[in-house]
């Protein structure tokens, strides 16, 4: 029998593959000035935020309770993101996934991003205007 995933494996496997997106994230040159100039995170708070994002959208576990539409928002306002940020996003997305795929969660995961990416679109577009 093949051995199941138990939930703490998928946790795990987030976290390695939200370090392994930032990575990517951070060297590129379209997405890295949004994280590092515009929104100025601070590496130790945010990536623990994402992981816990993940761990909520996958496993349904409770710990992140922001609300992160209004954070992309804020984002946006100063800079707004475009077509070519969204589709970036993505691919390194799905990029990240095929190296650091989430057992069972691996295509969940990337449905998952593409349609929130999807509503972020949407949500910016409808608060500019
Ligand atoms: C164009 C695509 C995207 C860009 C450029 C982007 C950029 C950013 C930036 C700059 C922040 C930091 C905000 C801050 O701390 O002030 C952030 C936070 C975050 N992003 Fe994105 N993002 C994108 C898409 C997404 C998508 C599609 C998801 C989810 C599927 C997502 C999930 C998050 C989460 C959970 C946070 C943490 C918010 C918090 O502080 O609680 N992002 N993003």
């Amino acid at each position: 029998m093949a051995p199941t995933l138990k939930p703490d494996d998928t946790s795990r496997q987030i976290d390695q593959f939200v370090d392994a997106f930032y990575e990517r994230v951070l060297a590129d040159p379209l997405l890295s000035p949004l994280f590092l100039d515009v929104a100025g995170i601070e590496l130790s708070e945010h990536l623990p935020r994402i992981k816990a994002y993940w761990r909520k959208m996958l496993l349904g576990h409770r710990d992140y309770q922001r609300h992160m539409m209004r954070k992309h928002r804020d984002v946006d306002a100063r800079q707004p993101f475009a077509d070519e940020h969204y589709e970036r996003w993505l691919a390194l997305f799905e990029e990240t996934l095929k190296k650091h795929p989430l057992g069972s969660s691996t295509e969940r995961a990337a449905a998952l991003a593409r349609r929130v990416a999807g509503n972020m679109r949407q949500n910016m577009q409808r608060f500019r205007a």
